[in-house]
């Protein structure tokens, strides 16, 4: 029986993933494939669970403690085994939390029974170049961290330097590829923004596929990364952009990603918030949402249970 294809993307917190991803769901729909998607995701609420609508979505929600990863993968595997069929499911799409290693993701679709019905056709890494410096520098960031980018980079079959538009000189691009090169120098290396490339590769490589022959295994060391943890906090006050972008650089040194739902004094209406390399974006939410509480995901290191805002 044809293998089901399955395409990992993995990637430091909001090097963007989720962006790369819906962009892939619609390369797959306009090639009538039928997908599932995996999100796994750190913390206990999916904030981006509105990006999904009406689509074949498992969620391994806290999935990030690496030693409860595999479990968790394997029980959404034997699920989606018993319906691949049935839903002529083709694709598989799993998203990675950003502080996992890849290679624990990897060694489960390795396993005897998985090996017969999926095959990892890409593991794709998106690295976010405008903080790929200073996640990899000594002076700047945490051991894990360091060695988070260095897992995910290593198992990663494609690499796609994201937000290039973030960076001014073509000398600080050429800084990073070099960086990049000495972690992982064979896979291809695309410059995008926004994910874009991503499934024109995907689509050269489909024609190509005779030529790939790479293994692709994992690397098999086990770091725990027990440090990085995200926590819920809830809106108690409609605020305006600019006390969120206070409150969260406020907490600038401890915090690595922030997302959420939350209300706005100005307008009174609700807004999805994406808090990313230092940059905040917001959207105004056109659903009714009845009952709705405001909430924010914050993700970092040393953060501390009792954040109020
Ligand atoms: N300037 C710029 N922003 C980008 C680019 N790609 C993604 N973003 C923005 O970066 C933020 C994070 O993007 P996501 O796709 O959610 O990142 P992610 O890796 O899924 O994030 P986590 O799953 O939380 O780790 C969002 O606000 C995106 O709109 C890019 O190429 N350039």
């Amino acid at each position: 029986m044809k293998k089901i294809n399955v395409y990992l993307i993995n990637g430091f917190l909001g090097s963007g993933k989720t962006t790369t991803l819906l962009k892939c769901m619609e390369y797959f729909k306009g090639k009538n494939k039928k997908y599932a998607i995996i999100l796994n995701e750190l913390g206990e609420t999916n904030i981006e669970k509105h990006l999904f609508k009406d689509e074949s979505l498992y969620e391994l929600l806290n999935g990030c403690v690496c030693c409860s990863i595999k479990e968790d993968l394997r029980t959404t595997l034997d699920e989606l085994a018993e319906t691949l069929h049935k839903e002529n499911i083709e694709v598989v799409l799993l998203e990675g939390t950003g502080v996992a290693n890849p290679s624990e993701i990897m060694e489960t679709f390795n396993e005897k029974q998985y090996r017969e019905v999926f095959e990892i056709a890409e593991s794709i890494c998106l690295i976010d170049s405008l903080h790929f410096t200073e996640y990899t520098s000594v002076f700047s960031s945490s051991k894990e961290v360091r060695q988070l980018q260095k897992e995910q980079i290593e198992n990663g079959t494609v690499l796609v330097l994201n937000k290039v538009d973030q960076l001014s000189r073509k000398l600080a691009i050429e800084k990073v590829e070099k960086r990049i090169r000495k972690l992982n120098a064979e896979a291809p290396l695309l410059y995008s923004n926004y994910g874009n490339g991503v499934t024109e590769y995907l689509e050269s490589q489909q024609k190509n596929s005779k030529i790939k022959e790479r293994s692709i295994s994992g690397h098999h060391h086990h770091h725990h990364h027990h440090h990085i943890k995200a926590i819920k906090v809830e809106q108690t006050t409609a605020m305006t952009k600019r006390e969120l972008r206070d409150f969260l650089k406020s907490n600038q040194d401890k915090l690595l990603r922030a997302k959420g739902t939350i209300k706005n004094s100005d307008d009174q209406s609700w807004y999805h918030f994406q808090y990313a390399s230092g940059l905040l974006e917001w959207q105004k939410v056109n659903e009714y949402l009845p009952n709705r509480k405001g909430e924010i995901i914050l993700i970092g290191e040393r953060l501390s249970e009792k954040v109020t805002i």
